[in-house]
């Protein structure tokens, strides 16, 4: 059984696939407290993974986005497996302090100061930006690095930064803009 905060359908809004219709899953909780945190995951229900698998079929969209909380605490092998036989394709939403099952098909790690990385396989780095030194995330090996504004707050001051860091490109919530989950 895994503690599960809610299952919702929306586009995803952040980084490379935004505007692709995804499930989400969201995990409760996490190994960090981060201040800025927009998500109360902490309450949940106890769920099978063919409780998972049952409630995320029950929408038309191929991609599942497993985050929390923390997914990398909690998931494996046998539910990304689950989650593939049933034809879904496995993103994950990680703070990158954990080791991800191999299996899943697409890594977005969301790194935090002060924390140290174990995940081995990133597809896309993307940073909440709040003015701190940012350059050590470009080492991280991925297909993109994103800067995010903190809460749609400080969307110039990421601009500001990513026009004179090229190697960075913006990702806006965009289900915040324009109001959906
Ligand atoms: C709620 S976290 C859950 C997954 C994982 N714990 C992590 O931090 O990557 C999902 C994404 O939201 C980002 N995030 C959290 N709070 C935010 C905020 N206030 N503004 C912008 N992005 C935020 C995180 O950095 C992460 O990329
Ligand atoms: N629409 C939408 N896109 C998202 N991308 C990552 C999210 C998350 O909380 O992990 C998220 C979320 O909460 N909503
Ligand atoms: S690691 Fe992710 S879920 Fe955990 S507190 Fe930080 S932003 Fe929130
Ligand atoms: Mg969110």
């Amino acid at each position: 059984m895994r503690k599960i905060n809610e299952i919702f359908y929306s586009l995803q809004g952040e980084g490379a696939h935004a505007g692709t219709p995804a499930v989400f899953v969201r995990f409760s909780g996490c190994n960090l407290k981060c201040a800025f945190c927009d998500t109360s995951h902490e309450s949940g229900t106890e769920m099978s993974d063919e409780e998972i698998v049952e409630e995320v079929c029950k929408y038309p969209c191929r991609m599942v986005i497993l985050t929390g909380g923390e997914p990398g605490l909690w998931i494996d092998d046998a539910l990304v497996d689950m989650l593939h036989k049933a034809g879904k394709y496995v993103s994950v939403e990680t703070n990158g302090t954990q080791i991800l099952p191999e299996a899943v098909d697409w890594v977005t790690c969301s790194p935090k100061e002060g924390t140290i990385l174990r995940v081995k396989h990133v597809d896309e780095v993307k940073v909440v930006y709040l003015g701190q030194d940012v350059s050590p995330y470009l080492l991280i090996e991925a297909k993109e690095h994103f800067l995010q504004p903190c809460s749609c707050q400080n969307t110039e001051e990421v601009i500001e930064y990513i026009k004179k860091h090229p190697q960075w490109r913006l990702s806006l919530q965009i289900h915040k803009l324009i109001n959906i989950p």
